[in-house]
């Protein structure tokens, strides 16, 4: 089993709730704007405490309120992607990418530094600075920094948000190469209807 969550928090006066098992591929988190799916995620990768419930990857428990469980988020082993890249914008994308590159303790690398840039098709980038790039171009970068940091599962929080139709489907196959190719599990956050079909192994609706 890749994902066994169960997942309750109090947020706001809403009660975010989520359960998910799932088994290898793109699990979807489907559901309406506001109704938790970015917290969920948080509650995954251990940025936001939930107030019950557990979390399980590849069968280790990486948080659970039963047990007072709650590994620390840098030893997760979650590569989170964020809606808004995050890139550092004091850095070049080289220098992004060499940053995840040193989360990751050798013993535990599994992909390598061009791997990454051939996979995302972003050699032309490394010299940029995060400021010059497309939003397509950033996110790209954004996933290979989380690559390089050696995760065990993918957190991409709405991926193909305020791209166009040619970057959406850029990113798209991005993350069919990434389910394909690499085999890395991924949990993934949209409210889009065509985005979730066309990408998830399996769908957990939320709301
Ligand atoms: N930092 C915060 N402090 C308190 N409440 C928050 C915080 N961030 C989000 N919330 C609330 O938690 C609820 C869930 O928000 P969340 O962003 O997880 O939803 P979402 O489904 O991802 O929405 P969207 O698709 O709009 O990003 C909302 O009611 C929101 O107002």
């Amino acid at each position: 089993m890749s994902f066994d969550i169960s997942l309750a928090k109090r947020r706001c006066d809403r009660l975010i709730a989520a359960h998910v098992t799932a088994g290898d591929g793109v699990t979807v988190l489907f559901g309406p704007s506001g109704i938790g799916k970015t917290s969920v995620l948080d509650m995954v990768a251990g940025l936001l405490a939930p107030d019950e419930g557990h979390v399980r990857v590849h069968g280790v428990t990486l948080f659970d309120s039963t047990t007072r469980t709650s590994v620390p988020p840098e030893r997760r082993r979650a590569g989170y992607v964020f809606q808004d890249a995050r890139l550092f914008p004091h850095r070049r994308v080289e220098a992004n990418l060499r940053y995840g590159e040193r989360l990751a303790a050798p013993a535990e690398r599994w992909i390598d530094f061009d791997a990454v840039v051939t996979l995302l098709d972003i050699g032309q980038l490394l010299r940029r600075w995060p400021a010059t790039l497309s939003g397509g171009e950033a996110r790209r970068v954004a996933i290979g920094r989380a690559l390089l940091a050696a995760p065990r599962f993918l957190l991409l929080d709405e991926p193909l948000s305020f791209l166009d139709a040619a970057r959406r489907d850029e990113i798209a196959r991005t993350i069919e190469d990434i389910r394909d190719r690499l085999r890395l599990p991924i949990l993934m956050v949209t409210h889009d209807a065509a985005e979730a079909e066309r990408l998830a192994t399996r769908i957990v609706r939320m709301g």
